[in-house]
């Protein structure tokens, strides 16, 4: 039986069709306590999702779906190490990362990390002409780069002084070339971050940064300049990485899960050792909460089941994720990866296709630059998009008045997304002509997360609650959340244009769109 045909699902499908027509102000209008009765507190958190489109009739069936879905079930399966990602054979353990008592193996990379940032930060380690080491590259791309780059980011307000941590991903030559443009050599370390260490982007820019180092420093330098990160030892060690400049993490860590590890390494040198643990005990904090915590009070279980909801019962295609907040700007990227390739997928566990939607696309714009940029559709566009609303209490930064604003903001967003403005309720001042543009539908549901503050161990928890979010609605839609084959086809396609590219091969067997572009590509070289 599949999950659609269960009672819990149908009754799902009921309601949606019953309430179809109450507008969400009409459900604030009936309800004084619907704040109340609609939001949960936990861990400093508070989520309101009471400008969802439901009532408890909804979230009672909700949660009835958890149970049919047996997802506490799956949870323990994760937890006992079974190898639930079943495509590829492996166990699901990024949680062991960042338990209070970790795998000695885990511990024991825990502790060189330790070692290798008090070295860097105390200047006891060197450059290859005795300079300390002031700017840190990681480079790496997909789940060996958003994670480590969004916290940084995040975490700015924490830094070690006296080193730049910067990132470079993409193959364009002008992401390497950009950073390295005003670095010093003798005082960079780079990073490379590659848990296959077969990525292409990765060696290429890291090949790269190898040859503009030696051509200032030598062949000798490498070892005090390049450290590397990965499951593939063999790899790394052919790349001219000696072994002890090699942080490990292992395959049952999968790449957008692996901030906790040594792929950190960027992020642990950036706001320092006992930052990084911090960081740690937040995730470990939420994997607790998750764990254990009823659903009805369970903060990833809930924000999955309103992604059920919203997608599988209302159609929503989209999710706007709206960080108030500007160190959390890189999250949205951070959260499409781990959405997306996660349960961007429609193929079941058993091998065949789903009969329901599943991940909805993600995107979204830090507050309030976006609101100057597309929420113009969000209000008057007609279409359904569940919006995120992220929000941080207490600021790092605020130079007089900014934290208000921001948070008039993000308050009054959501109220203008759910309300709607009537043509009776528009200022007084507008004339009959203006009238029909100033209406708003309204009844654009939204989540409004709130954060206690931005510092390690929030944030710790706030990823954690996205990855398990995931995991849980991998097991709702009944994919295995944890593979990717998707990314693959492309990079197959790209392996064979290249030569084309280059010269090395002659153009055939290409659609001729492909061979077009191809021919444009290499007429602009003559
Ligand atoms: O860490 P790497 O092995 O270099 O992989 C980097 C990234 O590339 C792959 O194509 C996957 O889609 C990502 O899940 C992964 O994070």
């Amino acid at each position: 039986m599949t999950l659609t045909t269960t009672p819990e699902w149908r009754e799902l499908a009921t309601l949606a069709e019953a309430q179809r027509h109450i507008h969400l102000r009409e459900r604030f209008a009936a309800d004084p306590q619907r704040f109340s009765r609609h939001a949960i507190r936990h861990g400093g958190f508070l989520l309101d999702y009471s400008k969802q489109r439901l009532d408890d009739a909804v979230v009672a069936a909700l949660h009835a779906l958890w149970h049919a879905a047996a997802v506490p079930a799956w949870i323990a399966r994760m937890r006992a190490g079974e190898a639930i990602n079943h495509t590829e054979g492996r166990a699901v353990r990024h949680v062991d990362l960042r338990a209070a008592q970790p795998p000695a193996e885990v511990a024991a990379v825990l502790g060189r990390m330790q070692a290798f940032c008090a070295r860097i930060h105390d200047g006891s380690w060197r450059g290859a002409s005795g300079k300390p080491i002031r700017e840190v590259v990681n480079i790496g791309i997909g789940g060996s780069d958003l994670g480590p780059r969004m916290a940084t980011r995040a975490l700015a307000a924490h830094a070690h002084p006296g080193l730049r941590v910067r990132f470079v991903s993409n193959i364009d030559g002008a992401d390497l070339a950009t950073v390295l443009a005003d670095c010093d050599p003798a005082q960079t370390l780079f990073i490379v971050v590659s848990k296959t260490f077969t990525t292409q982007e990765t060696l290429h820019n890291a090949r790269s940064a190898r040859a503009w180092l030696t051509a200032a420093l030598g062949e000798n330098a490498v070892s005090r300049h390049f450290v590397a990160v990965s499951t593939n030892l063999e790899a790394t060690a052919a790349f001219g990485i000696a072994a002890e400049n090699v942080f490990e993490f292992w395959d049952w860590v999968g790449g957008r899960f692996s901030l906790w590890s040594a792929v950190g390494l960027a992020l642990a040198l950036a706001i320092g050792m006992d930052n990084f643990r911090a960081l740690l005990a937040g995730g470990a904090a939420m994997d607790t909460h998750f764990f254990d915590a009823p659903v009805h009070t369970n903060l990833p279980a809930t924000l999955a089941l309103l992604e059920v909801w919203n997608t599988n019962f209302l159609g929503a295609h989209s999710r706007a994720l709206l960080p108030y907040s500007q160190s959390l700007a890189e999250l949205p990227r951070y959260i499409q990866q781990l959405e997306m390739e996660s349960n961007g997928k429609q193929v079941d566990r058993a091998g065949k296709r789903v009969d329901h939607a599943t991940a909805p696309i993600v995107w979204g714009e830090a507050g309030t630059n976006g609101q100057h940029a597309f929420y113009q559709l969000l209000h008057q566009g007609g279409r359904l998009v569940p919006c995120e609303f992220i929000a941080v209490l207490r600021p790092d930064f605020d130079p007089g008045g900014h934290h208000d604003a921001l948070l008039a903001n993000c308050l009054a967003q959501s109220e203008a997304l759910m309300r709607g403005r009537t043509a009776d309720e528009a200022p007084a001042s507008t004339s009959a002509a203006l009238a029909p543009y100033q209406v708003f539908d309204g009844n654009q549901p939204s989540t409004t997360l709130l954060l206690p503050r931005l510092d390690p161990h929030t944030l710790g928890q706030l990823i954690a609650l996205y990855e398990h979010k995931v995991f849980a609605l991998g097991v709702l839609w009944n994919l295995n959340a944890f593979d990717q084959w998707g990314v693959e086809y492309g990079k197959v396609l790209a392996r064979r244009l290249l030569p084309m590219l280059s010269g090395e091969a002659p153009a055939s067997g290409l659609d001729s769109s492909t061979a077009g572009l191809l021919a444009a590509c290499l007429a602009a070289r003559r």
